[in-house]
This record gives C-alpha cells, structure tokens and sequence, in this order.
C-alpha cells in the first residue's frame, strides 16, 4: 500500500487529492495546522476515528513553519509521495502579510525537501509542488506555456519562485523525484469563500436569498483562466506516476473576465444583470428575474458595486494557459468547462442560502459575510 503525506489536507485541493488517493488504495496522511476551532469540513466525510483499527486516513498536527515537526512526521509516515498543498495562498493577503507568506510557502517549501534529504529518503519519496501560474504575473508571452519567463507582482508569487526553483535544484542537485505542477486558477463549490469565484456565487445567492443586499468586488476586469479542482488533482498525482519528473502547465486554455463570471452566476439565479457606469462607478443593475431561486431581487436593484479596497498594490490583468504539453505527455485534458463550473458553485451555494434563510425566517440569527 502507497503511503501519501499531503499539506494543505483541509483545503480545496487537499480534501479532493485526498479522496483520489483513497479510491486509489493509498494510506493517506494530512498535515493541519493547530487551531482553536476545527478546520476539517472539507475532510470530515473522510474522517477516521484514531480509534478505528487499520485507519488508511490519518491527520498530523503540524506546520510548514516548524521543521521539526514537519521532519518528525516524515519520519513517521516514511511516504512515497509528499504533496506540498498547503500555503498561505491569498495573493491580496500576501501583500499584508508579507513575512509570513514568505516563511509558509517559500522556506516551507524548502523545509520538506531538506527533511526528506536529511532522513535518507531522497530516493524513496516523489515530491509535487503546487506551483502556480501567479509566476507569470505581468505576463511576457500568450498563452502560458511551461517555457514562458516568469515576472511575479506579489509577495505571494515571489515566495512561490522561490519554491519554483528550490523543487528543481533539488531534483538537479540530489536525483529526486520533485516536480512542480504550474496550475492556473481552479475552483469549486469547496474554495475558500474570499477567493473571487465563490465570493461571487456565495455573494450572489445570499443577495437572492435575502441574506445580504450588496456584493462590493474589486478589478472586474481580471482576467482568468479558471479550471474544476478535480481535474487539477488527478494532473497532481499523475506528475508523481511518470518515469521522469517534469514540470507541467496545467489549464482550460480558454480565460473570461471576473464581470463574465459574475454574468453567469446571476443567469444561474435566474436575474439578468446590466452593467453601467466605469471604474470605481461601475454597478450591475438587474434587467429581469425569473424562476423562484431570487425572492429577494427585483429589476432596478443594484447588486453589485465597485469598492476600491479590494484592488490590489500590482494586479495580475490576464492569464491564458497552455496545457499542451500535459495532453502530449499525459493525456491530460480538463473534463469540467468554466461555465459548467460555475453552474455547479452558484447552486451549491443557492442551496446553502436557502437553507440560512429557512433558519433566519425561523428565528436562527446567521452572521453571512461577503469579504475577500
Ligand atoms: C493560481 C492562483 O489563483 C488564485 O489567485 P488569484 O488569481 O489572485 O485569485 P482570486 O480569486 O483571489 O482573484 C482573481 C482575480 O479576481 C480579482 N478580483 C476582483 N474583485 C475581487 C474580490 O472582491 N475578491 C478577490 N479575491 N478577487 C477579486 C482579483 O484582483 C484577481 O485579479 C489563488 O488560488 C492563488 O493561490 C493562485 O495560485
């Protein structure tokens, strides 16, 4: 049986990598981090009690910032492969926390390929690195593509450079199997609610719902290359199956702006939206309702506005990726198109709204938030 270690187990990716892996006959292990209060509804539906004999999914605490606990739970799992998921991954945090970001994603980075080094086991364990297509930046060339220089606009992609190049010198300098896979966004009804996507469809249902009056967005402009997280899992865990580790594009190839997005999401509830004005001015106005999934909403309403604390110090504007090489190479291929992703989000959470507002118009005060 195939010992996996993944950090970053209680997030998007992490809970849908950990399910693949299941279904595959892995002994999972996750790393998560100490809190207060419990962080694991991605992965609760996989839970074991450590209670149950022969458990095959098993949690750590621990954390990218402390090496030796990160070297004590390698030497306990003694894995074949280390997925290093986790990170500070907010690119507008990172301008706040700069430090942090730094520590997490570069130096942690660093700290999981020494300790596999210094425990001997560089021959053993294969190593992914979530890299990201952040690298790009102000981008130099479009599309994307794995030979595409890098130009990063945040402390955040800076700290993945870093993390970039340290899982290729350790391949070069000691043999290991390390690769990084260079993912362009990608979403699902499991992304962190202040990521723009799910702002956007947990915004939108709550305003239906009644929960909420107004979604206040950045740049709308943005333009993204958004992708389904399951596929984008099942390309992680084949970059670790190869003969040779490689780095690899991973993308739809086709991008739409953040206004589209928000387009789609209204149309999934079914509220047809006009956008007027420009800049910081820019609102979206709702031309027409129909169906019941939008009680709350009626035409002349303005649902969306422009707050300007959600730009960031230096933008990403546009990214395009190239994934030729991983259907080349892999016969990879996304299954799941940006417009059906989105269908999937906004009744996801159509669905949790209407059940916060049978609980609100039952007397259950719920606190909804719409920041990020
Ligand atoms: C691949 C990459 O993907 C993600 O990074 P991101 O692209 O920054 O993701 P996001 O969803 O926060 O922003 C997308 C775009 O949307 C614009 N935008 C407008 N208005 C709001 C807004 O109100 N909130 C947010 N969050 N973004 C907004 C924002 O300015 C940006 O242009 C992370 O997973 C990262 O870890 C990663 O590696």
């Amino acid at each position: 049986m195939k010992k996996a270690l993944i950090t970053g187990i209680t997030g998007q990716d992490g809970s849908y990598l950990a399910e693949l892996l299941l279904e595959k006959g892995y002994e999972v292990h996750g790393i998560k981090r100490r809190s207060s209060l419990f962080n694991t509804q991605r992965v609760d539906h996989i839970y074991q009690s450590p209670h149950v004999e022969h458990r095959n999914f098993i949690l750590h605490y621990g954390d990218l910032s402390d090496s030796s606990n990160l070297t004590r739970i390698i030497q306990q799992v003694q894995p074949d492969e280390v997925y290093n998921l986790g990170a500070q991954s907010h690119v507008a945090v990172s301008f706040e926390s700069p430090e942090y970001t730094a520590d997490v994603d570069a130096m942690g980075t660093l700290r999981l390929l020494e300790a596999i080094r210094l425990l001997g086991l560089e021959k053993k364990t294969r190593f992914y690195q979530a890299s990201t297509s952040e690298l790009y930046g102000l981008v130099q060339e479009t599309p994307q593509r794995e030979t595409t220089p890098f130009y990063p606009r945040s402390p955040y992609a800076v700290a993945k450079l870093y993390a970039y190049w340290i899982t290729i010198n350790y391949r070069e300098a000691y043999g290991m199997y390390t690769c990084n896979g260079i993912l362009f966004n990608h979403e699902s009804p499991r992304r962190g609610e202040t990521f723009v996507t799910r702002k956007i469809t947990r915004g939108l249902a709550n305003i239906a719902q009644g929960l909420d009056r107004c979604l206040y967005m950045g740049n709308i402009d943005a333009l993204r290359d958004w992708g389904h997280a399951k596929d984008y899992v099942y390309m992680q865990w084949l970059m670790l199956q190869q003969e040779k580790p490689e780095d690899f594009v991973i993308a739809t190839g086709l991008q739409y702006s953040v206004r589209q997005f928000i387009q789609w999401t209204a149309e999934e509830l079914g509220i047809g939206l006009r956008f007027e004005g420009e800049g910081v001015d820019e609102v979206a106005i709702v031309d027409s309702v129909s169906g019941e999934d939008a009680p709350a909403v009626k035409p002349g309403d303005v649902l969306v506005r422009i707050d300007p604390k959600y730009f960031r110090p230096a933008e990403v504007e546009t990214l395009l990726g190239d994934a030729s090489k991983a259907h080349a190479k892999l016969g990879w291929k996304p299954q799941i198109d940006t417009r059906t992703l989105c269908k999937e989000m906004a009744h996801h959470d159509l669905k949790e709204a209407k059940r916060q507002a049978f609980l609100k118009q039952n007397g259950f005060d719920c606190a909804m938030s719409s920041e990020g």
